[in-house]
């Protein structure tokens, strides 16, 4: 999957985007960085078409029907309960069968019986990720999917998108956050409307010249 000198401007007349090159890896978790309002969610709803993808320059991404997107304010319904939001979303990707309590993540199962509008914003977050992981697609974007979870919460979620890599999908998310980030994980860094880094998480120390990958972001976010 590849974007090809995209550029992109906003209605207030912001470049966002100026002849953008990214390459995404088919077979690691893409990562992408950038400080705030750099454009990565826009970026996202470009890949998943909520933005009308422009075809000279987005090439090989899946078409929508084959894409799962989860933005970071989607809401389920407030008076479903996380088994049936769950069921749900089974029921949606084909499921015929018997969808029983232990088909659950352990973390979610104690939360079965408890209303999609009763739980607290990580927790939504949980059932939103397990939800979008659930369907059967080729390619899935996340939004932020570690933010607002504690660290053994987040390490889950990351646990759960790696697996889904390792299942031979594909995936494009977004983070702010660097204690999750894996060995084999693709990174891009994206500031002043340009993927500025494109590799892996050693090649990214190496050249800020650290072993702590907060620092080397802080030094590339000052180098561009
Ligand atoms: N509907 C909109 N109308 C006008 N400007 C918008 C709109 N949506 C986003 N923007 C602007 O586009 C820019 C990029 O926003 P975007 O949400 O893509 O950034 P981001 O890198 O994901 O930020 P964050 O890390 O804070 O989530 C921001 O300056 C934002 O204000």
């Amino acid at each position: 999957m590849e974007i090809e000198n995209f550029s992109y401007k906003l209605k207030t007349g912001r470049l966002l985007f100026q002849n953008l090159n990214a390459n995404f890896q088919d077979h690691q978790v893409n990562i992408i960085f950038g400080p705030n309002g750099t454009g990565k969610t826009t970026l996202l709803d470009f890949i998943a078409t909520v933005n009308q993808r422009d075809p000279t320059s987005f090439h090989q991404f899946p078409s929508f029907s084959r894409i799962a997107y989860q933005p970071q304010s989607v809401s389920f319904i407030y008076e479903a309960t996380v088994f049936d939001t769950l069921k749900m979303v089974m029921g949606m990707s084909g499921f015929r069968g018997k969808f029983k309590l232990t088909d659950l993540p352990a973390e979610l199962q104690p939360l079965a019986a408890t209303k999609y509008g009763e739980l607290s914003g990580g927790q939504r977050r949980l059932v939103m990720i397990d939800a979008v992981s659930r369907l059967d697609r080729d390619l899935y974007l996340f939004d932020e999917p570690e933010s607002g979870l504690d660290p053994k919460m987040a390490n889950l979620v990351m646990e759960r998108i790696h697996e889904l890599n390792q299942r031979g999908k594909k995936v494009i998310m977004t983070s702010h956050q660097f204690q999750n980030v894996g060995r084999n994980d693709y990174l891009l860094f994206l500031k002043a409307g340009k993927m500025q880094f494109s590799g892996s998480p050693t090649e990214f120390l190496k050249q800020a010249g650290t072993q702590n990958l907060v620092e080397a972001y802080i030094k590339q976010d000052q180098d561009f």
